[in-house]
């Protein structure tokens, strides 16, 4: 069935309230739409966990800086909607900007630590942005979980870490990545990549692997796990953002891992002027 498609923060106050006031639980899944298998995978694993499910497709224009590709950014609500409907999402909330940032706006949520660094260091105020709207999209539907993917890593942690700091009682759930056949982690911004850039992009992936294969040989020093990754984003001729190794709770880096460290890499590369991040656990 088409989803219910509602514009307004006050209508989708009263659609979530009808909702816990019917006892049912549920599962709210925010995106900035075109969407994609990952999106639909938080979608299907709401559905499991909950009882209704609920999606949010909005740009949000304050995680953008002034020289990102806001404007440009891909957008199809109609195919969206499809793609809602299918994975059996109940209401869809889409507003304006202005019905998230009316005039007189001056409210911001900063995540002080897990922001600092990786995407948090080349993006100044993105995470401010994501932890503001992720704040006030809890707070609009008081769902009892919200799932998110570990795509985008450090954005989850973020988003783990508003959350409890404010006592916002919902459960948040870390989806897995999900890839494309040949590796390349399914991104909306895929969209933006010529033919030959989507085949240098695999060079994300194929970084990440040959870092994994390097720890499981033996090696835990930081400068050759990363050394590792950052040859297979040169040899593809990417331009490296970060290649970084850190501790998967604090993102701290680390020189290296040590015994029963949960280690992570996380890397972000321009193909052409597309920027794309990835990131997988090192260990085990
Ligand atoms: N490949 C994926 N697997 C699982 N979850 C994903 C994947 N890609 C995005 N998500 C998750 O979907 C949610 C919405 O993300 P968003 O709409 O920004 O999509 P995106 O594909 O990450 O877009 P972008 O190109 O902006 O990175 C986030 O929780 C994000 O982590
Ligand atoms: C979480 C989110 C929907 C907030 O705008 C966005 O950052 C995203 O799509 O990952
Ligand atoms: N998927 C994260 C949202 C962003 O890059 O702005």
């Amino acid at each position: 069935m088409a989803p219910l498609v509602l514009r307004t923060v006050a209508e989708t106050v009263a659609w979530a309230e009808s909702i816990r006031r019917s006892g049912r639980r549920l599962a709210l899944v925010p995106t900035m739409g075109y969407l994609h298998e990952g999106h639909v995978s938080l979608m299907r694993e709401g559905r499991r966990r909950a009882d209704v499910v609920a999606a949010s497709i909005f740009v949000n224009p304050t995680q953008f800086g002034p020289k990102e590709d806001l404007s440009r950014y891909p957008r199809d609500l109609e195919g969206d909607l499809a793609k809602c409907a299918s994975a059996g999402v109940e209401a869809v909330f889409a507003p304006v900007p202005a019905e998230v940032y009316p005039p007189g706006y001056q409210t911001y949520v900063d995540v002080e630590q897990v922001s600092q660094g990786l995407c948090g260091a080349r993006r100044p105020g993105h995470f401010r942005g994501v932890a503001t709207v992720v704040t006030k999209l809890l707070c609009i539907f008081k769902p009892q979980l919200a799932l998110f993917g570990e795509k985008d890593y450090q954005q989850l942690q973020v988003i783990r870490a508003l959350e409890r700091d404010l006592n916002l009682g919902v459960e948040i759930i870390g989806m897995p990545t999900v890839r494309e056949p040949d590796g390349l982690a399914m991104s909306s911004r895929n969209a933006y990549l010529s033919p030959e850039d989507r085949q240098r992009a695999l060079a994300l992936s194929r970084g990440l692997a040959a870092a994994q294969a390097l720890y499981r040989s033996g090696t835990r020093e930081t400068s050759a796990l990363v050394g590792a990754a950052r040859r297979e984003l040169e040899a593809a001729g990417l331009r490296e953002d970060y290649v970084e190794l850190v501790d998967a709770t604090s993102l701290t880096p680390l020189p290296a891992i040590g015994p029963g460290q949960t280690a992570r890499m996380l890397v972000a590369a321009f193909a052409g002027t597309t920027r794309l991040i990835d990131n997988q656990p090192i260990g085990g």
